[in-house]
């Protein structure tokens, strides 16, 4: 049955994208926990070294690069091969990257924890858990591998459930990176107290891509807020595009991993990003 039909049906399947996301992700979660109990994750999470500060670094001068390991996705099938994700991790370093984002949802997007492993154990610089969290238990587990960050999508959050899960990343050190996509998600980020929101210019309902929604939502965040500009974009045009309207940063997956060389793409916006011309954000 697709997703429609359910809806039709009223058998309250998953009705996008999103949802259909979360489901296996709500099973693949059941199922680790299951094999590894929260209290051994804990654990594993509490002996783990401390956290970067992403916060600060992010906040240095110049639009910063948070470069993406990416396989594949629902928008685009497969991407990219990626055998080396820390291979990968280190060029990306080395060309100059803030940030390194690892998507550790396996169903979807080819991504696994151990990548994240392996990535922590490659760079010196903050790293992300990009994934779809719903609970404390990938929260520590993202300890536990080693990052730095953790993503929070607010679409697919109560804002009960955003708030203790902004806190549980906090008090383990780590910083949040609360996703938004509309003037109403930005508000309940603000509500949460999150202090690095990213703009998604692409809808994870319907996968459409609209770089415009980081400039209508930007401009509305506070100063002491780090604004992301996550997806879309695919060359200097579009980081300058989203320095315009205020980015700290922009977080770039396809437009990496496709490249020939990821090490001189990241290098390229990161030059971008540094250049005297490019607009700084207000701070
Ligand atoms: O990329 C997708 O198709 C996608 C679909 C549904 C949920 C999330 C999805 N991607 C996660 C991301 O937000 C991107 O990987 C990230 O922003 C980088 O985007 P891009 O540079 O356009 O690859």
């Amino acid at each position: 049955m697709t997703s429609d039909q359910q809806a039709e049906a009223g058998t309250g399947g998953p009705q996008n994208v999103l949802e259909e996301i979360l489901a296996g992700v709500r099973e693949d979660v059941a199922a680790r926990q299951e094999k590894a109990p929260l209290e051994q994750v804990r654990e594993l999470a509490a002996a783990a070294p401390p956290a970067i500060d992403a916060y600060a670094a992010l906040r240095k001068p110049g639009v910063a690069v948070i470069a993406e390991v990416k396989r594949s996705s629902p928008s685009k099938g497969a991407i990219a091969d990626i055998p080396d994700p820390a291979e990968l991790a280190g060029e990306y370093a080395a060309g100059g990257a803030r940030c390194i984002s690892v998507l550790t949802e396996g169903r979807w997007f080819g991504g696994s924890l151990a990548d994240l492993a392996a990535v922590r154990q490659s760079v010196g610089i903050p790293v992300l858990r990009k994934d779809f969290v719903v609970s404390s238990y990938q929260v520590h587990e993202a300890r536990a591998h080693g990052a730095d960050l953790v993503l929070l999508i607010v679409a697919a959050l109560e804002q009960n459930v955003l708030v203790g899960l902004l806190e549980r990343i906090e008090s383990l050190g780590m910083t949040a990176l609360v996703e938004v996509h509309n003037e109403e998600e930005a508000d309940r980020a603000l509500e949460a107290n999150a202090k690095v929101i990213g703009v998604n210019a692409r809808d994870l309902r319907t996968l459409e891509v609209d770089r415009s929604v980081f400039e209508r939502i930007a401009p509305g965040l506070p100063n002491n807020v780090v604004k992301i500009a996550e997806s879309g974009v695919r060359g200097p045009h579009d980081l300058i595009r989203y320095a315009s309207a205020g980015a700290d940063a922009v977080l770039v997956g396809e437009g990496l991993v496709t490249q020939k060389s990821p090490r001189d793409a990241v290098a390229e916006l990161v030059n971008a990003g540094n250049h005297p011309a490019t607009p700084r954000p207000v701070r």
